[in-house]
């Protein structure tokens, strides 16, 4: 907003700029007549000197005349004709001096009275701003009614691409599949499984054709080479960074906020770059804070910070985030948050139970409340320090571990929320559950506190805390899974071998699961390993769920790239429901 004195200053200027203008233009107006006046005075001077001539011609007639007086005399009728021309020529000569002069005045008082308009303008100028009514209030006013408009239109907007954004998610079906091509790496001649020695590994046999499909090259001894392509709804090459893969499940965090359950899950073999997609390099050694660099930031970060940041855009919501990290080792539920009575981490085993909605949640699980994203990493950064890891001959920092991050989100309904708008029907009898639970008085950021199996649905914070569009219950959950391996390939021995077992069987299951799913089958075997009893919500329920498929591009690797792209196919083909957003409390 200019200030009141700059505003008119400017008007003044502007004034002046226009007199300026008029008085150039007169100024031009005034060459011109001194042109005209110098042309008449030469005619002048022409007359002057012809009225001369034509007086001295006369006396030169005259004297003719009078020498040859005897012989033919002028008759009077001749001399006064001349007299008359002569009279005439005068006269006119006269008429025009006199024009040109009046002319020549009048211009003159033009440019005087253009000059003493602008000196009085200017000298007026600042006893006009004096003399002004105070405007300040008045504009103040106007423009906090503009500002008010603006306000309202940017939230209509706002609402308006809120909406259209979980229109389209939801049209591009509930599971969707990306596949993440990673570079040839310098490991990957150094690990050679037995039997490869002779065989080129550093050749890349799998290729992004475009953002869509990838290429395998399929060459079999004393066979013709066949190339396999597959697509999905993203594919990233090699060279595609990690901010172009999260730029893609970004929109989930969105509906997230606006009470989706969403899940997000990293597949593919061993050393295929899940933990770099999900959480990036060697977060547990180098903490990747969102606050930190973000160039090679993974997933996890990077959705930290974004939920985070979109919650302080609307505080009136009252967030309350909590936080739990489990690996699924061997079968078994490890919860990576536990504490004992003497503040010692102590990795507890737990169990999935089925809630009285029917919905899977881990009893006596460590849910740490977090109120920033680098609150949030720290601690995703110290349960990561317990994720059993174990060198392969594939991968040196090879994870043991399915790893589930859950974050779970209390708040008051967005008022542009799609699961505001779908409140309007009546809450079910789930969400006008028992007695609701507040989060303990003054409770600090970080503390710890053990939730049993209510589940979130039933939870919420007391009635005082509502908000007028009732609450939103909703759950992130961030999976890096373990890596498919192939023992022969791997090298693993003792009780490695006994883990590979463990996570190539539950990885099994997964895709048993979503064969079965995919196949509409009656039933769907979610029992048959913890690591789908525990995601059964994501797999086959109403969240949205996000798979990213990781391979290698190596040729050493191809038929576990093939087992994982077939994978990825098989989720794509996984027909649900439409997700819905949890229903909020009201
Ligand atoms: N897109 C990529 N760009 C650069 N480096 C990558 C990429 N993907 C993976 N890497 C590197 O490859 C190595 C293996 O990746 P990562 O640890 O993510 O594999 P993984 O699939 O999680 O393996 P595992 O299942 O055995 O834990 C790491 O050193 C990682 O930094």
């Amino acid at each position: 907003m200019p200030a009141r004195g700059g505003r008119w200053d400017g008007f003044w200027e502007q004034r002046a700029r226009q007199l300026q203008r008029q008085l150039q233009a007169k100024e031009e107006r005034l060459v011109e007549a001194e042109t005209e006046n110098a042309v008449l005075h030469l005619r002048l001077a022409q007359y002057r000197e012809m009225i001369k001539k034509s007086g001295g011609e006369t006396t030169q007639v005259h004297v003719q005349c009078g020498d040859q007086k005897p012989l033919q005399r002028p008759g009077p009728l001749a001399a006064s004709r001349l007299r008359l021309v002569a009279q005439r020529l005068k006269r006119d000569v006269e008429v025009l001096h006199s024009w040109s002069l009046g002319l020549f005045r009048r211009y003159q008082d033009a440019q005087r009275d253009c000059l003493s308009e602008i000196v009085t303008a200017v000298q007026r100028a600042p006893l006009c701003h004096e003399a002004l009514p105070p405007a300040g209030p008045l504009e103040a006013g106007c423009l906090e009614r503009s500002l008010q408009e603006m306000t309202e239109r940017y939230q209509q907007e706002r609402r308006e691409r809120r909406r259209l954004h979980n229109t389209l998610v939801e049209l591009r079906g509930s599971i969707r599949v990306h596949c993440r091509l990673r570079p040839v790496l310098p490991f990957d001649d150094e690990f050679r499984g037995p039997g490869s020695q002779n065989s080129p590994v550093s050749g890349a046999v799998a290729h992004a054709l475009d953002d869509e499909t990838i290429l395998v090259e399929c060459s079999r001894p004393g066979r013709p080479l066949i190339n396999k392509t597959y697509t999905f709804e993203r594919v990233y090459g090699p060279a595609e960074s990690q901010r172009a893969v999260f730029e893609d499940v970004c929109p989930l965090l969105t509906s997230f906020l606006d009470g989706y359950d969403v899940c997000i899950m990293a597949y593919g073999q061993t050393g295929s770059g899940k933990s770099f997609t999900m959480l990036g390099p060697r977060p547990e050694q180098d903490p990747a804070l969102p606050s930190g660099p973000h160039g090679h930031l993974g997933i996890i970060p990077r959705a930290a910070g974004e939920v985070f940041r979109l919650l302080a855009e609307n505080p009136s919501r009252r967030p309350e985030v909590d936080v739990s990290v489990v690996e699924v080792y061997n079968n078994d539920i490890c919860d990576l948050l536990a504490k004992d009575s003497c503040a010692v981490v102590s990795r507890a085993k737990c169990q999935v139970l089925t809630t009285t909605e029917g919905r899977k949640e881990v009893s006596g699980l460590t849910r740490e409340s977090v109120q920033s994203a680098v609150e949030l990493m720290t601690l995703v950064a110290a349960a990561l320090r317990l994720r059993t890891k174990q060198a392969t001959a594939v991968h040196a920092d090879s994870s043991r571990s399915h790893l589930v991050i859950t974050v779970t989100l209390t708040a008051a309904a967005s008022s542009c929320s799609t699961a505001d708008r779908q409140s309007d029907q009546s809450p079910p009898a789930e969400l006008r559950g028992p007695t609701p639970r507040r989060p303990a008085p003054g409770r600090r950021p970080g503390a710890a506190r053990t939730v049993s199996s209510v589940s979130p649905r039933t939870r919420g914070l007391g009635q005082g805390s509502q908000g007028p569009g009732g609450q939103v219950l909703s759950k992130l959950q961030l999976v890096d899974l373990a890596g498919s391996e192939c023992v022969g390939v791997s090298g693993v021995t003792g009780s490695a071998l006994r883990e590979t077992s463990l996570i190539n069987r539950s990885l099994a299951a997964l895709a048993d699961v979503l064969g079965a799913l995919s196949e509409g089958r009656g039933h769907i075997p979610y029992r048959n390993s913890t690591l789908t009893h525990f995601l059964q919500d994501a797999l086959g329920g109403d969240a949205k769920l996000q798979v990213i498929v990781c391979v290698s591009p190596c040729q050493k690797h191809v038929a576990e790239t093939l087992q994982s792209l077939g994978f990825g196919a098989r989720v794509r083909q996984v027909e649900r429901g439409r997700p819905a957003p949890r229903k909020p409390r009201r």
